[in-house]
């Protein structure tokens, strides 16, 4: 089938018949990335030169044709997409036609023609035109491109030099504060009224954990985020505000300071320009536009001070969730985990398009009478563009969560039960897993240095329940966690949900643990973890004064009941053994009720049973054995076959970390510990 016979012609109106569509092309952080796009380019031209002389055989001589370079969208390092529009104009009527490129490897250039009736859901709808770009303005949408990734490595080793600008929010500061004492004070009526106030500490920790972030604590950790998304700071501005201006974020006083701190860095310097400011804050996509204005010192009709000669120097300003979105860019090494950063990133942008083509926003209704009336501005090509992109990174992440759904399945029938370490960045989470596996991930003193979960099997020694668990390493947590993460991260933050036990990894060397807990807690309770056995890590003790690391461990020891805390140090080893012991307390919960008659020959079995279960009865009878109890989901697994309870029970999913029984399952335990179970169920 010739190519343009699958190609699918859509009858859309294309607003101006004459104009030929043109194409802009991203920019992308990986070096090869650019030969890629080149190459793609001009296969999605020769084509179109093909598809041309293809169409003129079946139209008519005065058919018109135009068409048009690709337009090209990097999906990953390895895949990316790339949009055709062909115009055809047959006496004043216009078709376009679309086709989408997946870029396989270097070499390789898979094309998707965009069909209507094949893969219509899998592959976006078609776009009708394309603005013919000018130079400029293609530079406008590489330098959007360029803010969200770190080029620097890409730009002659240039270091980018910003300055940080925090702002705390006195209002909403004195609210938070308000909401923490009246926590407390109902905190302390409850105790009061319980007669009961052994846990003294715990005032304390209430009162310390008020989830309001200080300015300096929120800067130190904006610092720690630049440092870790390769920028350099070179100085810092902040301001105590009523009120957040909802203009500008900050006062029009410190906006001229923070240009006059550009100034002066950029005087003694004339190397690195420090060009980007950095906000502890998330912008409106108004307030970023209006700062650049400012910053610039004119009015940007195009969102950028993009012209001649002074893009290097032009001011860009970064809020705290496109800094993030870059960390997590650079991190992100699976396939998995870049279609979720690059899903995340194209939310970011998406609120971000309003402003971007104003400037090009047109109207095309000089058709005459009936072709009068709007046209599709090319704001509303774009955004249909990135809607397109987003619906097709999603349907692909979808595929990936179906595959990882599968491997869990997998991983549940081996009847494993799964802790998944949760916890702040940096708090050592892969250092831990390390530690107890072999398992080489990069655990490094930088923010979300793990993007991507890593599974393993563990055998802990000791255990006397659960002697083989699976441990899974997964994303860290942030207070104020940009919300395109989470709904991004969804099939990551799936196995968190997923676990058996999670385990709480808490760096208590950081003087702001209780905060970075709360916040934790709270991503836990959004993605609906809230409520799984938790085992608190409090780790890094090693760096503690050791009558803190004392006081800190007589704590995590004398938790109550039902809850579970352990002091350790992941790096040097000490209170392993004490996890260890913690983990199985918890993983005791996950025992699973087991009704069988054992051959007599399976004495062996029986043993172990006794030795890692708990057994209600044990019955000899003419049969073999019988035995009544709870156990692990492996042995259970592997005794299925002897099982006289309804087949199914086994292995059955938890809830809130509890092993829950369909109805048609349950079972009288007093009853049948007194002999009087139902019958019918034992064959
Ligand atoms: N002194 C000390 N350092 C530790 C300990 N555990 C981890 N670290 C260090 O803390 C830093 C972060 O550790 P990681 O294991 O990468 O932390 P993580 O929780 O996996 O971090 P993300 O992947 O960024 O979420 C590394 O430099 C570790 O060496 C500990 O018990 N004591
Ligand atoms: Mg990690």
């Amino acid at each position: 089938m010739s190519i343009s016979s699958r190609l699918s012609t859509t009858k859309r109106w294309n607003p101006d018949p004459g104009a030929a569509a043109t194409s802009f092309i991203t920019r992308h952080p990986s070096s090869s990335w650019t030969s890629w796009a080149r190459k793609a380019s001009s296969l999605s031209l020769s084509l179109a030169d093909n598809l041309d002389n293809d169409e003129d055989q079946h139209h008519h001589q005065e058919e018109t044709s135009s068409s048009s370079p690709s337009l090209l969208f990097p999906l990953n390092d390895h895949d990316a997409s790339v949009y055709y529009s062909n115009t055809i104009s047959n006496h004043g009527e216009s078709n376009s036609r679309n086709m989408f490129i997946d870029i396989i490897d270097d070499d390789e250039l898979q094309l998707m023609l965009n069909d209507d009736d094949d893969d219509s859901d899998n592959y976006p709808s078609a776009i009708t035109t394309v603005v013919p770009l000018t130079d400029m303005e293609e530079r406008i949408l590489s330098d959007r491109e360029t803010r969200l990734f770190q080029y620097t490595k890409d730009k002659a080793n240039k270091v980018e030099c910003c300055i940080l600008v925090g702002v705390e929010d006195l209002s909403s500061l004195r609210k938070a504060r308000k909401e923490s004492s009246r926590n407390i004070r109902n905190n302390n009526n409850e105790e009061n009224d319980d007669g009961d106030n052994f846990n003294n500490d715990n005032i304390i920790i209430t009162n310390d954990s008020s989830t309001a972030w200080t300015l300096e604590e929120s800067m130190g950790e904006m610092r720690e985020l630049i440092k870790t998304a390769g920028l350099s700071l070179q100085g810092e501005i902040i301001q105590r505000l009523q009120e957040i201006n909802p203009k500008t974020y900050i006062g029009s006083g410190k906006v001229k300071e923070a240009r006059a701190l550009l100034d002066d860095i950029n005087g003694g310097s004339n190397n690195n320009l420090c060009c980007t400011v950095v906000f502890d804050a998330e912008l409106t996509p108004g307030q970023q536009r209006a700062l650049e204005n400012a910053f610039n010192r004119k009015v940007i009709e195009n969102d950028f001070a993009v012209g001649e000669g002074v893009d290097d120097d032009v001011i860009k300003v970064v809020d705290r969730t496109a800094l993030i979105l870059d960390i997590f860019a650079q991190h992100a090494r699976t396939r998995e985990g870049k279609l979720q950063v690059d899903l995340a990133l194209h939310e970011y942008r998406r609120t971000r398009l309003t402003k971007m083509w104003t400037h090009l926003e047109r109207q095309s209704g000089a058709g005459g009478v009936g072709l009068r009336g709007p046209g599709e501005t090319q704001l509303e090509v774009d955004k249909r563009i990135l809607r397109d992109r987003i619906n097709l990174l999603k349907s692909k992440i979808d595929d990936v969560q179906k595959q990882r759904g599968l491997h869990r399945r997998g991983r549940e029938r081996g009847g494993l039960p799964t802790l998944s370490l949760v916890g702040y960045t940096n708090a050592g989470k892969s250092t831990l897993l390390n530690r107890l596996t072999d398992a080489g991930i990069l655990a490094e003193n930088i923010l979300f240095a793990t993007v991507d979960p890593t599974t393993r099997r563990v055998k802990l020694p000791g255990y006397r329940t659960h002697p083989e668990v699976l441990l899974t390493d997964t994303v860290g947590f942030i207070q104020k966690l940009p919300t395109q993460l989470v709904a991004a991260f969804r099939a990551t933050l799936e196995e968190v949900k997923e676990a058996d036990v999670l385990v709480h990894i808490i760096d208590v060397s950081n003087p702001c643990w209780r905060k970075q807990e709360v916040s934790v807690t709270s991503v836990l309770n959004e993605i609906g973890a809230g409520d799984k056995p938790t085992i608190r890590v409090f780790n890094k003790i090693d760096l503690l004064d050791p009558e803190d690391a004392e006081i800190l461990k007589y704590e995590a020891a004398t938790c109550p009941d039902g809850e579970f805390s352990v002091g350790i140090s992941s790096l040097t080893g000490e209170g392993l053994g004490d996890f260890v012991a913690v983990c199985e307390d918890a993983l005791s919960g996950l025992l699973v009720p087991i009704e069988i008659l054992l051959p007599y020959s399976c004495g062996h079995e029986v043993n172990r049973m006794h030795e890692v279960g708990s057994l209600e009865v044990v019955d000899y009878r003419e049969g073999g054995t019988y035995v009544y109890g709870k156990v692990p989901r492996s042995l259970a697994m592997m005794l299925e076959e002897y099982s006289i309870s309804k087949k199914g029970s086994v292995g059955t999913k938890t809830t809130r970390g509890k092993k829950v029984i369909a109805p048609e399952d349950e079972i009288d335990w007093a009853a049948l510990g007194k002999g009087r179970h139902d019958k019918k169920k034992i064959r």
